[in-house]
């Protein structure tokens, strides 16, 4: 599907081509960034006759709004969901998803006056888009007919005031709300939510891509909670999941729900043809980092001068921006340079800062599509639910974590049939070093599957708590839910009961309220509070377990684009103070890490190479803090004593013997700095075959370790119980390795920089690093899997 094009030799291209020419104009061929092009051709349209069960009001009113037919997918989708089947459907961005449950919805509690649905979105901006639009059609719907039945749509979220609740929880057929209220809200009270349960139809589950790791775990219990208190009201409602792109959607899906779902990916919209950039920043002369390595120029600042560039030439550009000073940064770098060639569009270029209000979005999605904005720096604030009628460039500033929040990003390009350019510029980060020098990973591989793990007993338990106390746990369930042991440990504790009809909440349990104790988006449940000194004024929580090295003193804690310095951190009594300050600087924690395994799940043998799926007992304690300058030069390092941390987890891990590794061309004095390098740049690509974060997620190497009196390389999750990456580096080692070596070979730097082999969060300060060991370690262990395999 890509094709590349040698920099500046179409002269005649697409759209998206010559605006590329145009931003490559001032550097020379020798030194171009870019690493990568290819041609994405545009999609034609496939249109579907409309479904015979639709309403015809229903047809009367989506048509009076510009749908004159629906697509392909929109037609199977929906028709798959009025048959009664659970289906996902997982196609491009803008590609009209949600029409695919408005029609059987709306079908459905238009004609029938008691049916009910449910539309669950991760984030509160994502509902309340939603909730807009589907108002306004049963609003369009009710001037149609008055013999249709209301629908009555609602938001039921932690922002609805009390009185809209009780309203909403007696008359709104169509809720719109996120996990967390329906965990707490709806299912935590379901005897007052018993009208709405008893008849609800349809559940819609909302991007469900982003249900991932332990969140995806939780939502995942969440939503078979659902499930079987609506059977106990005698209702089976169908699901409608919509998805980016990602691999396998139909098995994802099923197991986020817990039962089979068909999927639909075949995409019947339109989309103008893309050209797509990849671009490395260069590396900087007069500047280092961390040991004397080299620095790349920022994403952020060449975001800036891409974006100028396209904004002189007239094209509607956005430009995402990974953090929240980051957009407000490009989008001044970007006024600055403007200043000085044309001045006229300074003040046509925005940051859109947090703060996810509705009205803000609407106010800069009309302006960018009437032409009164021309370019906005933005974070992925605007990657959900935003509505933007089709801009010219997208710029992704650092590589957005997943490639489906890349295409959700890039997918904002491209008016209905017209070219495009799509530009990724790399961030200083093996991850992104890797993906613009292997653009087959980016550009053509099926997008990653999610992982979830709902039998995680650190996520199971208190889940149960919470069924037992909304309904006993029939002996079915628990054996559905592979539930019995962790069960049996609740009994032991007292908090549940057997019975001969299954397991029943105890007194104990009920007065831990378990609702209120889970904190179903991941993290102890234990939540630091962070309040502003002066003023007193709350900014937010951050996760107990997470504390120490994000709000440690001295820290820098950025809240809706004003930055704030933490001055104390008090984790018994759960309380940060901080005070608003400006620093120059970002800071990132140093920890130190011990591991020990406890139990080993799966282990196969290579000969002189081992790799193993273990249970470990990690012990980790912030030591210190980095504080670097935006333009990533490292101003020093603090010394910290923080309280160390234990987490019981999983881990994937391997071990090489002394003899291979001397073999190898690894001599034992090196033997610690190039196991350590690579543990390091496998952290930053098991990204790539798990969705995770890189801080989701940590590492240890040893050149003895204790346990495996071998020297080993631990890579394990950074949450309670596991999270399910470490299972899913294990299944995908040889690939993930493979590309781990990869990206450390792609980078031009000598010893090691942050593009390869330096971490932002190693507690031993980068040291020591050997980047050429390895990339030999990899190798060796790489051949002997593969061999073997
Ligand atoms: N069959 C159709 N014909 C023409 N336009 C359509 C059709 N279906 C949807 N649209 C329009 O496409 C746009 C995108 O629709 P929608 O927001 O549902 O997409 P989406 O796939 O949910 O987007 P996202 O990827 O952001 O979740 C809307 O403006 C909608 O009116």
């Amino acid at each position: 599907m890509s094709e590349t094009h040698p920099h500046g030799s179409a002269d005649v291209g697409s759209y998206g081509q010559r605006l590329l020419d145009r931003v490559l104009a001032g550097s020379p061929a020798s030194e171009s960034p870019l690493t990568h092009v290819a041609e994405l051709p545009a999609r034609a349209s496939q249109f579907a006759s409309w479904p015979s069960w639709v309403g015809p009001e229903v047809v009367q009113v989506i048509t009076s709004r510009g749908i004159s037919q629906p697509w392909t997918h929109q037609a199977q989708a929906a028709t798959l969901a009025a048959e009664g089947n659970h289906v996902v459907l997982s196609t491009s961005t803008a590609s009209g998803k949600s029409l695919a449950y408005q029609l059987p919805i709306l079908t459905t509690l238009s004609t029938d006056a008691r049916a009910t649905a449910l539309y669950l979105a991760p984030t509160k901006a994502l509902g309340a888009d939603q909730l807009r639009t589907t108002i306004s059609i049963t609003d369009e719907l009710r001037s149609v007919s008055d013999e249709l039945a209301e629908v009555f749509p609602s938001a039921y979220d932690g922002d609805t005031p009390i009185e809209i609740r009780r309203w909403a929880r007696a008359n709104a057929r169509w809720i719109f709300t996120n996990p967390d209220m329906l965990h707490l809200g709806i299912l935590g009270s379901h005897e007052r939510w018993s009208r709405f349960l008893r008849n609800l139809r349809y559940v819609v589950v909302d991007e469900c891509h982003y249900y991932r790791g332990v969140f995806g775990s939780n939502v995942a219990l969440v939503l078979r909670r659902l499930r079987r208190l609506c059977a106990r009201y005698g209702a089976s409602p169908v699901f409608v999941l919509a998805s980016a792109t990602t691999s396998e959607p139909g098995r994802a899906a099923s197991r986020l729900i817990g039962a089979p779902c068909e999927e639909i990916t075949e995409d019947g919209s339109p989309h103008g043809a893309r050209t797509v950039a990849l671009w490395e920043p260069p590396l900087q002369k007069e500047i280092t980092g961390e040991n004397g390595a080299p620095v790349r120029k920022s994403a952020g600042a060449e975001a800036s001068r891409i974006m100028a560039d396209l904004l002189v030439e007239g094209a509607r550009t956005l430009a995402f921006v990974r953090s929240r000073r980051g957009a407000e940064v490009t989008a001044l770098g970007t006024q600055r340079i403007l200043a000085d060639v044309d001045p006229q569009l300074v003040r046509r270029v925005a940051a859109y800062r947090a703060g996810y209000l509705a009205e803000d979005r609407r106010k800069l999605e009309s302006d960018l599509s009437d032409g009164t904005l021309l370019g906005v720096a933005t974070t992925n604030a605007l990657e959900l639910g935003v509505d933007i009628a089709g801009l010219d460039a997208v710029i992704v500033a650092g590589f957005p974590g997943t490639v489906a929040s890349f295409w959700q990003q890039g997918g904002r390009a491209g008016r209905r049939g017209e070219g495009s350019l799509l530009v990724l510029v790399a961030r200083d980060d093996p991850l992104d070093t890797y993906l613009v020098h292997h653009p087959a990973a980016l550009l053509d591989k099926p997008v990653e599957a999610t992982v979830t793990d709902p039998t995680n007993p650190y996520i199971l338990a208190p889940q149960l708590l919470c069924a037992a106390v909304e309904l006993p746990i029939t002996l079915a369930e628990a054996e559905g839910l592979s539930a019995e042991s962790v069960l049996e440990e609740l009994e032991l504790k007292g908090y549940v009961r057997k019975r001969p009809h299954g397991w029943f909440i105890t007194p104990e349990g009920q007065q831990l309220s378990p609702h209120g104790a889970v904190n179903i988006r991941g993290g102890t449940g234990v939540q630091v509070a962070i309040v502003d000194g002066e003023s007193g004024r709350m900014l937010g929580t951050v996760d107990g377990g997470r504390a120490p090295a994000t709000a440690h003193p001295g820290a820098v804690h950025i809240h809706q684009g004003e930055s704030f310095v933490v001055d104390e951190l008090d984790l018994d009594a759960g309380l940060a103070l901080v005070h608003a300050e400006q620093p120059e600087w970002n800071t990132s924690a140093r920890e130190v890490t011990d591991i020990a395994i406890t139990a080993v799940h799966e282990s196969v043998d290579y000969g002189e190479v081992r790799v193993a799926l273990v249970q470990v007992n990690v012990t980790h304690q912030v030591v210190g803090y980095l504080r670097r300058l935006l333009s990533g030069e490292v101003l020093d390092s603090i010394e910290l004593d923080m309280p160390a941390q234990t987490l019981d987890t999983r881990a994937v891990m391997y071990t090489i013997t002394p003899e291979l590794l001397e073999h190898s061309g690894v001599p034992y004095e090196r033997f610690p700095g190039s196991l350590h390098a690579a543990e390091h740049a496998a952290i930053g690509l098991l990204p790539l075959v798990a969705t995770c974060d890189r801080w989701d997620i940590g590492g240890v190497s040893t050149a003895l370790h204790p346990d495996t009196g071998l020297p080993t390389v631990f890579v394990y999750d950074g949450y309670d119980g596991g999270a399910g990456f470490a299972d899913r580096g294990h299944v995908a080692i040889a690939d993930w390795l493979t590309a781990t070596k990869d990206a450390i070979v792609s980078c031009e730097c000598q010893t090691g920089c942050p593009s390869c082999v330096q971490s932002p969060k190693c507690g031993n300060g980068n040291d020591p690093l050997d980047k050429d060991g390895a990339v030999r370690v990899l190798t060796a262990v790489l051949a002997a899997i593969t061999r073997e395999g």
